[in-house]
């Protein structure tokens, strides 16, 4: 904190790669700047936000979001907190009534914040009105104490991110003032009366949000781990490409290049969907404060599709650029272990991808049905319906495999249709029915996603202000991402008949062309992020490439070399050594 204000950034300001080379393994704070700051922006009202905003903003109050219980994450209406007001006290009383009420996760709940946004069972008048948002006291301001009823820790040991204190909260029977119930879109009047929102899935607008910042984070996750995977790549060599000729780069080697290009591609992909995707909330954002609602849904599907698809794509890179590292891609301070554990999660919080995905599903299936009804549909569906336009384009220009792709989503997802309405007739059952096509509806809304980001990747590279050079290095990698996403969904195009098994093989051809192509532009590219070595903190990616001598030196640090002979030697080994065991 005393660093960022040396150089005056406030730490919602400070980027991703800021914090992360600082708190390698987590920050517990990031709830606390993230979803509690934006949860009192978005759901609380102005009088409440002069209340708390400016004591959160100097951390007075630091705050967490907590809603996931032990025993529901993913369906929120199925939470078991209550909040239930008395009239006659003006109060709610927050309680946990079963084990699987117990809150569970919420970053710096353990030992950290100080109060959080609850998600709880809203109750008023006898009626239960679904889950709403609370800002709730936990500790004392000044002690930092638990209140009594409210009883709080931390859940243990984690994969990653385990300076995060990630924590448990049970309530018994806790009462907070009316006001507290974060007012902005519903409320619950002095009289118990409940004034409802104008559009019921508002406070689920934290999590809407979030899913559009982790879209951002990822792209420059991703970013920083092809940065040291690349630069490593042209420090290591290894083997023989000619036999009897010096060891080459392995950067040299095809199999390198197919690993660690197509993931730089992705960091633009990302990039460039996550800045479309928060032009859209900027916009929806305005249209709400001005009561409309109506592009909403439209938003709550793309940051769905978008966070599902940038978490996927960035953890798998990241792990291919460890595996491309080789053995010393497994060492701590290449940071490549800690760039993973703290995508990976991401994964799973803020919706789990599955989850997310056949959300994205929900809304596709309904505006097919809607387009072939004739009513009105959003625009970033409206192709499911439109008439295909596959012959306008030359053969296999960037535009025809857009088109191919857009093609190819509508006709997987007409196809799924089919298959909805036919198990719908033998099960009679809406729900189960969906169950038994939720594979295929999963397909349909990754394909449809990739789409996205294909045509977001494309429109921007067309469009964006560059050197002639620069543009054509962005038009060859964005290539290279369509194609790469075309071999790998091949099966789809060939379903939809958009390309022939011929169309592949000239692709594929195509992009082992690239791939020798760009590999002269892999470090310009990847020292084009612009990280510093401070930022980045990795023995294996450092600008200079001095990989093998800061190896060591790194080993030098280890708590094990302070000594020649270790304690363990005198308390275990020595006695094992002399035992007969
Ligand atoms: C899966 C859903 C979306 C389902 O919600 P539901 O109320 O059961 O709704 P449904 O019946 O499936 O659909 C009804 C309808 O509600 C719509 N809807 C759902 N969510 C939204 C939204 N946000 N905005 C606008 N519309 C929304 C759906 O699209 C449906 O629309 P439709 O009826 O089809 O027109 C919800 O339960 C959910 O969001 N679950 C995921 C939970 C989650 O993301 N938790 C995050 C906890 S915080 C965290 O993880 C922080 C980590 C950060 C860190 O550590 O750094
Ligand atoms: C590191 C980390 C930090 C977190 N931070 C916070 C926080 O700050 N605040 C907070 O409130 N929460 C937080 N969470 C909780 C997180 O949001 C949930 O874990 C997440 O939403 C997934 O829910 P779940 O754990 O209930 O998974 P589950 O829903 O139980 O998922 C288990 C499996 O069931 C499947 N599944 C579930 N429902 C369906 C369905 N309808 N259809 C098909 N398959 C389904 C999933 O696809 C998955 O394969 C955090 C979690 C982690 C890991």
């Amino acid at each position: 904190m005393r660093k960022l204000a040396e150089h005056n950034i406030p730490l919602r300001e400070a980027s991703i790669t800021q914090v992360h080379s600082v708190l390698r393994d987590g920050n517990p704070l990031i709830v606390h700047t993230s979803m509690f700051a934006n949860a009192l922006a978005s759901l609380a009202n102005p009088k409440q936000q002069q209340q708390w905003v400016p004591l959160a903003e100097k951390n007075r109050i630091i705050g967490t979001y907590a809603q996931t219980e032990i025993g529901h994450g993913t369906f929120v209406r199925g939470l078991e907190t209550t909040a239930i007001f008395d009239p006659e006290t003006k109060e709610f009383v927050l309680h946990s009534p079963t084990i699987t009420s117990t809150k569970w996760w919420p970053g710096g709940l353990g030992k950290t914040a100080n109060a959080a946004i609850v998600m709880a069972q809203l109750y008023t008048q006898g009626k239960c009105y679904g889950p709403h948002p609370f800002f709730v006291q936990l500790r004392d301001f000044d002690t930092h104490h638990s209140l009594p009823g409210v009883i709080l820790g931390e859940i243990g040991p984690r994969l990653g991110i385990n300076s995060q204190d990630n924590g448990y909260l049970r309530f018994d029977h806790y009462r907070i003032p009316r006001t507290n119930m974060l007012m902005r879109h519903s409320q619950v009047l002095e009289d118990g009366s409940y004034v409802k929102p104008i559009h019921n899935k508002l406070s689920y607008g934290t999590m809407v949000w979030t899913r559009v910042a982790i879209v951002h984070s990822c792209s420059k996750k991703l970013a920083c781990a092809v940065t040291i995977a690349t630069r490593y790549s042209a420090v290591r060599h290894q083997s023989e490409l000619v036999p009897g000729k010096p060891e080459p780069q392995i950067l040299e080697y095809q199999t390198q290049q197919y690993k660690l290009l197509p993931h730089i591609a992705s960091v633009f992909a990302i990039l460039f969907s996550a800045s479309s995707v928060l032009r859209m909330q900027r916009n929806v954002a305005a249209s709400i404060s001005k009561g409309n609602v109506e592009l909403l849904p439209e938003l709550h599907i793309l940051s769905c599709a978008m966070k599902a698809l940038s978490s996927q794509d960035s953890t798998q890179g990241i792990e291919t650029c460890r595996l491309a590292c080789g053995g010393h891609g497994y060492i701590a301070s290449s940071g490549l272990p800690s760039l993973y554990t703290s995508t990976t999660c991401t994964i799973t919080y803020e919706g789990e991808n599955t989850v997310l995905l056949l959300q994205v599903a929900r809304y596709l299936i309904k505006s097919y049905r809607a387009g072939l009804e004739g009513l009105p549909v959003l625009p970033s569906v409206m192709y499911l319906t439109a008439p295909s336009a596959m012959h306008q384009s030359p053969p296999l220009s960037n535009q025809a495999l857009i088109e191919a792709f857009r093609i190819s989503s509508a006709n997987l997802v007409k196809e799924t249709e089919s298959r909805l309405c036919r198990q719908f007739n033998l099960e009679q059952n809406f729900h189960y029915a969906w169950n038994r096509c939720s594979v295929a509806l999963v397909h349909c809304a990754e394909l449809h996603s990739r789409y996205y980001m294909c045509e977001k990747f494309l429109s921007t590279v067309e469009s964006i202000r560059a050197s002639d050079r620069v543009r054509s290095v962005l038009q060859d990698l964005c290539r290279l991402y369509l194609i790469h996403h075309i071999t790998l969904n091949q099966g789809h195009f060939l379903r939809s008949g958009t390309l022939s098994g011929v169309d592949l093989s000239t692709l594929e051809e195509e992009m082992y062309e690239l791939l020798a192509k760009l590999r002269p532009q892999a470090v310009p590219l990847v020292d084009a992020f612009d990280f510093r070595d401070e930022l980045l903190g990795s023995t294996l990616g450092a600008w200079d490439g001095r990989v093998y001598e800061r190896l060591y030196e790194e080993a030098q640090k280890s708590p094990l070399n302070k000594t020649d002979v270790s304690k363990a030697y005198h308390k275990y080994l020595q006695p094992l050594m002399k035992s007969n065991l």
